[in-house]
């Protein structure tokens, strides 16, 4: 069932229309990755699902609801890009204005930040001022502080952005155990590589409109090119075949093209027609990051572009 559903968004500033006749659903529990270039029109589109302003155009429905900002606000977290702490206050002080902000006791918002704090290894942080922490550090709060009155839609613009591998790990596992536990994860980034790890469904925006929606494997499965990677104990004699083309061959690793009214089949039975052991064998799907890349940039066949062809 869809936490959220976008029909038809539209969203103009004075000349730009920023978001163009937008609509998707977001399914409960889910991780979702709203994805696009520069000036896409992903944080407008953020700021109509918070409720920091009205669609020109189109509804919004919520947990089966016509979506109602004021009253749906507590139900949601998000963590913008650009951070809003306040500098000069204590970071236990702070943690415990905005729990409580967002409708939490002070004494059930003391007992959740203290589990958080363990958790994210934060606990010596309480007395410090934000002015005091590192970015990586600000970010851990600023994460901390949305999800902490469990929201059932949390939004994260660049969660990522300044943690080390390290922190970024520990609150990568945490987004999991979140929509394990049936919170809606809303996932904004343009770093692609987090996207495909983390992600269950995928949206790319591209100047005010949607042009792909979908899971990331169907995504990655419409997208494919029939690329194989083929690795071989020794090259045959005969490398040509009406089967397939053969990409790229580097030493006894060859990329292979199957061609139309062809299986991998027909490939593998070349080799081993000849004698050839066959030591490993994968189909190449494209990275999201080529996908994205050639949606966007309306480029060529962003996989096969890397590869030097040698027999054509
Ligand atoms: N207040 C505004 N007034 C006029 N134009 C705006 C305003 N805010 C955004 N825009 C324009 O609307 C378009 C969408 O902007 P938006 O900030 O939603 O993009 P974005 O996908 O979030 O980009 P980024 O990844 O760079 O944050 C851009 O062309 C931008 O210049």
């Amino acid at each position: 069932m869809p936490l959220l559903e976008l029909q038809h968004l539209k969203k103009y500033y004075a000349t730009q229309k920023a978001v163009d006749d937008i609509s998707f659903n977001i399914e409960a529990g889910s991780i979702f990755g709203l994805l696009g270039p520069n000036g896409a029109g992903k944080t407008t589109l953020l700021r109509m699902i918070t409720g920091i302003f009205f669609p020109d155009e189109g509804t919004i429905t919520f947990d089966g609801r016509k979506f109602d900002a004021l009253n749906d606000i507590r139900h949601i977290g998000y963590m913008p890009e650009e951070r809003g702490l306040y500098k000069k206050m204590k970071i236990g002080e702070q943690a415990l204005y905005l729990a409580q902000l967002k409708g939490l006791s002070r004494s059930e918002a003391t007992e959740k930040i203290k589990h958080w704090f363990v958790k994210l290894e934060m606990e010596s942080w309480w007395n410090k001022k934000v002015e005091d922490l590192s970015k990586g550090m600000s970010q851990k709060l600023q994460f901390v502080t949305t999800v902490l009155h469990e929201p059932k839609l949390i939004i994260l613009d660049e969660p990522f952005s300044g943690l080390d591998p390290v922190n970024a790990n520990l609150i990568k596992d945490e987004i999991f155990g979140l929509a394990q536990r049936g919170a809606t994860i809303i996932f904004s980034t343009h770093r692609m590589e987090q996207v495909e790890e983390i992600c269950d469904h995928i949206v790319l925006v591209n100047k005010g409109r949607k042009i792909l929606d979908g899971t990331v494997q169907k995504i990655k499965q419409d997208f494919k090119e029939n690329l194989f990677h083929l690795q071989v104990q020794q090259l045959p004699a005969a490398l040509n075949s009406a089967a397939f083309n053969v990409v790229s061959a580097k030493e006894n690793k060859l990329t292979l093209q199957i061609n139309e009214g062809y299986r991998s089949n027909d490939l593998l039975q070349h080799f081993i027609q000849q004698g050839i052991t066959i030591e490993s064998f994968h189909e190449i799907l494209p990275t999201l990051n080529e996908i994205f890349i050639r949606e966007v940039e309306g480029t060529k066949d962003a996989v096969t572009r890397a590869f030097q062809p040698v027999n054509s």
